[in-house]
């Protein structure tokens, strides 16, 4: 079977793109290509560089010009207002000017995009390595047991060899239902897992594969004959009405534990003394629910899992491959008053776990609710990582994709601009950001060494392996990481077994017991210098970055269907607050020893830092925003009493010096315009895509971002750290059947009114002081009434979803509310500009 699955590729800066010596043996011994990469050259390409170019011209024209003119207007006044124009009008090109800086951060990396398209055909069987697949879960209740089960689900039946496949849970809650549902789950696998193998069946979550059709306006999945890819097309009717019943014998039974957990509220009893558990302090669980199969795929008979008891008795599964890959139940131990670093401490808990029970060399992360769409994902990771010269790549992330999110995607949950454009930009440099679930690491690379190609005397990881004061006192955890680090990367592949067994012995489960106590991390560079980075709610940024910054590269992976689907906030309550909590630890990284200014001058490509600095700094962009806005304003107030200076700061002096400015607001109106349609062409998003990108992106920056400057001011001011608060995964059970309007009810909560406050205010401030100013004669230039309302009608635009969703009635046509706003501003704009000709 083939599929063609298109990314970019990596390339460095030329000096860096020297093969070492390792890498030649490699190519040598085995001429690996799974990868075709070609470079973004079309006409379309080239115009939108050609735009960026002459946008960053007309910039510099543009501050030349202002600021000139600027100078003039302090110089020759000299009233007892000098000092309040003086700072009306640095406040105000500074606004612009990082306005500018800005864009210019986030356009410079996206300049240089390439093509790639991964063969997993190519990829022999016997060339596949071992892979772990960490799920990581913290809250039965907003992240249901359902969802986590089907994941694991989706997981097991992936198409990969189930000896070489592992899936960790980590359970944050410490709950023991999230325990039986695992077990319920890989119970289930045992009859799911075969009949997936047999059927060919695509999605492998039960949940979506059972439930496609059935919800009206999403996408339909059922296989037609055409399409059939499994051994027995007659029987696939009978077989799949038996799985799916047992399938919803098994969501019964997860709704019964969950509805009798909400009585007791059991968790695991704390590690002290024999009380009772809660969310913050627990004792650590470490179990092996399923047990690694046996190597030999010939045997199709039946393994040891009692999960298959009796399944001949459904399904005819005589030469399907029947064994399930092992899993394996964690709950890291906490304790109250120690910082457990939320994902982060999970994930790092999971990697040290990991390392006793199965070592494999390529781990892949999926949060609780993100689900293996496609089962040949596993493979295209693969192909990349193994790929000549993929020993450079600590990690594939590969893009986010979502169900269930309202037809309008009102609250821009897609995010096609960050990971069709930016990410795939940033592929042509040194990699793309890793921003969390769908992203498959090297094991290596999160223990701290040099990629190969920085690497200097090859075994640099023997002597950091060997210290105790690095990565823990664990005797078995240590050889485990020496095994890992002596490893090149050639032998990352098949040719390497897994040392431990994965038997569940009680040997093995003790040491990673051990290894996910609360103060195995005491006086280690867990968090700082291996593993995943503490300090930041934004995890995943913050480790990236470091990888990146030693050397590393990392590789982008779309694939057609794509690879993993999950669940989007699609409450603007749950989505502000996690646009609240991705720009919060953006800004905690920027002030943090990973600021993007700092360090590892040579190793880390110059417009990779240029991406991380735009990825750090966004944020500020709100309060820059909210004071350009409020400047016009605040004007008239503030030269109450003096009409002349107020004219001043307002001005720019000239008619012509007018007509300049508004020659210069059109040409960078103009070429943003031009840079975002052919932005649209090469990457393949849609303009309604870029525009709702635009317009969330404006909600934002006067709601959430405001409030991240706030907390983080606090944090770095007086210590006060920043939450993780979950974001709710819905079931697709629990809006099955209803219509549209139901399935998105809560998007018309009125819930949010409050949030409409500030760009309200602003934009009322802003007509009620032109109005005045333009009564009383002041403002003969219209030239700052015009960027008032420029502004104004910028914000409100970009306000429009967040008015369709107060007024979900008229969500699909044109809302009356709009229609007023719109003349309103139209006839604002006439007047203004009436005013400007005389
Ligand atoms: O103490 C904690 C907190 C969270 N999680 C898990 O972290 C994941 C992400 O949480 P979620 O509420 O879904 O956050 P999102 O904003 O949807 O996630 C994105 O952003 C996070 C960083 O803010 C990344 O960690 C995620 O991988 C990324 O998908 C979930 O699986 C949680 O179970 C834990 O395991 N322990
Ligand atoms: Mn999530």
């Amino acid at each position: 079977m083939s599929m063609t699955y298109v990314t970019k590729k990596n390339f460095c800066a030329a000096s860096y793109d020297k093969e070492s010596p390792e890498d030649e043996k490699i190519s040598a011994s085995a001429e690996r290509r799974f990868v075709r990469t070609t470079k973004l050259s079309t006409v379309t390409i080239k115009l939108y560089r050609l735009m960026i170019v002459v946008r960053m011209c007309i910039f510099v024209l543009f501050f030349k010009w202002r600021i000139s003119t600027a100078l003039v207007m302090m110089s020759s006044n000299d009233t007892d207002y000098t000092s309040t124009v003086r700072a009306i009008w640095t406040v105000s090109i500074a606004g612009e000017l990082w306005f500018a800086l800005m864009w210019v951060l986030d356009q410079l990396p996206k300049m240089q995009p390439v093509r790639r398209a991964v063969d997993v055909a190519a990829l022999d069987e016997s060339l596949l390595p071992p892979m772990d697949v960490f799920v990581t879960t913290a809250d039965t209740e907003k992240e249901p047991p359902l969802v986590t089960a089907n994941t694991i689900l989706s997981i097991l039946a992936a198409d990969y060899p189930a000896d070489k496949l592992a899936c960790y849970v980590s359970d944050d809650g410490g709950t023991q239902i999230m325990r039986q549902a695992v077990e319920e789950a890989s119970r289930f696998a045992g009859l799911w897992v075969p009949y997936c193998r047999k059927h060919g069946v695509e999605p492998r979550n039960p949940e979506a594969y059972f439930s496609a059709g059935v919800h009206g306006g999403v996408k339909v999945r059922a296989v037609t004959r055409g399409e059939y890819k499994g051994m027995a097309w007659p029987e696939l009717a009978s077989d799949r009405r038996r799985v799916r019943w047992e399938y919803e014998e098994l969501r019964l039974r997860i709704d019964a534990l969950q509805a009798g957990d909400m009585r007791r509220r059991q968790r695991w009893s704390t590690a002290s003394c024999r009380r009772r558990g809660t969310a913050e302090d627990h004792a650590g669980v470490v179990e092996v629910l399923v047990r690694r199969p046996p190597t030999s795929s010939s045997s199709m008979t039946q393994v040891d899992v009692s999960a298959v008891d009796g399944i001949n008795d459904l399904l005819d599964l005589s030469s399907v491959d029947v064994r399930v890959p092992a899993v394996v139940y964690m709950c890291r131990e906490k304790r109250r008053g120690v910082a457990h670093h939320r994902k982060a401490g999970a994930m790092n808990a999971l990697l040290r776990a990991s390392a006793v029970l199965s070592n494999a060399p390529f781990i892949l992360n999926l949060d609780c609710d993100h689900y293996v769409n496609n089962s040949q994902a596993l493979r295209a990771g693969v192909c990349l990582m193994l790929d000549h010269g993929g020993g450079d790549v600590a990690f594939v992330q590969f893009p986010q994709r979502f169900d269930g999110v309202d037809p309008g995607d009102r609250y821009a949950n897609h995010n096609r601009v960050f990971f069709d454009c930016t990410e795939l930009g940033l592929d042509g440099l040194q990699g793309p950001i890793y921003v969390g679930t769908g992203c498959m690491f090297r094991r290596s690379a999160l223990y701290g060494v040099d990629p190969p190609r920085w690497r200097l005397h090859g075994d640099a990881g023997k002597e950091v392996a060997t210290e105790a004061g690095t990565f823990g006192t664990s005797t078995p955890f240590l050889r485990s990481v020496r095994t890992v680090l002596n490893r090149s990367s050639e032998e990352q592949d098949a040719t390497y077994s897994p040392p431990c067994p994965l038997d569940g012995g009680a040997a093995a489960t003790g040491w990673a017991t051990v290894l996910v106590s609360c103060g195995y991390e005491d006086s280690t560079a867990w968090g700082r210098d291996i593993g995943w980075v503490y300090g930041t709610v934004t995890e995943d940024v913050a480790t990236g970055f470091c990888l990146h910054r030693r050397g590393w590269r990392s590789a982008y992976c779309a694939t057609a269907p794509d690879a993993f689907h999950g669940t989007a906030p699609i409450n603007l309550t749950d989505r502000l607050h996690q646009v609240l909590r991705w720009a919060a630890g953006s800004l905690e990284i920027f002030f943090s020893r990973n600021n993007a200014l700092l360090g590892s001058r040579h190793r880390l490509h110059p417009l990779q830092r240029v991406a991380y600095l735009n990825t750090t700094l966004y944020p500020f962009t709100s309060v820059f925003l909210m004071v350009y806005c409020l400047l016009p304003a605040a004007i008239p107030p503030l030269m109450a009493g003096n009409a002349a200076a107020a004219g001043a700061a307002l001005s720019m002096g000239a008619p012509l010096a007018s007509a300049t400015y508004i020659a210069f607001l059109a040409a960078l109106m103009a070429t943003l315009a031009v840079v975002a349609v052919m932005e649209t062409r090469w990457s393949g998003i849609t303009l309604g895509e870029w525009w709702r990108n635009e317009q969330f992106w404006m909600v934002s920056a006067t709601s959430a971002y405001l409030a991240a400057v706030a907390q983080v001011a606090l944090k770095v001011a007086a210590g006060k750290e920043i939450s993780f608060k979950l974001t709710a995964k819905r079931t697709a059970a629990a809006t099955s059947g209803a219509g549209v309007r139901e399935r998105f009810a809560e998007l018309y909560a009125l819930r949010w009114t409050a949030l409409m406050l500030p760009p309200a205010v602003v934009l009322a401030v802003n007509v009620t002081s032109m109005a005045a100013a333009v009564e009383g004669g002041q403002w003969r230039n219209g030239q700052a009434a015009a960027l008032a309302v420029a502004f104004n009608a910028w914000v409100v635009a970009h306000l429009y979803p967040f008015a369709l969703g107060l007024m979900g009635r008229w969500s699909k046509t044109l809302s009356p509310l709009l229609l007023l706003v719109a003349l309103f501003t139209i006839r604002l704009l006439c007047s203004v500009l009436r005013l400007h000709t005389f």
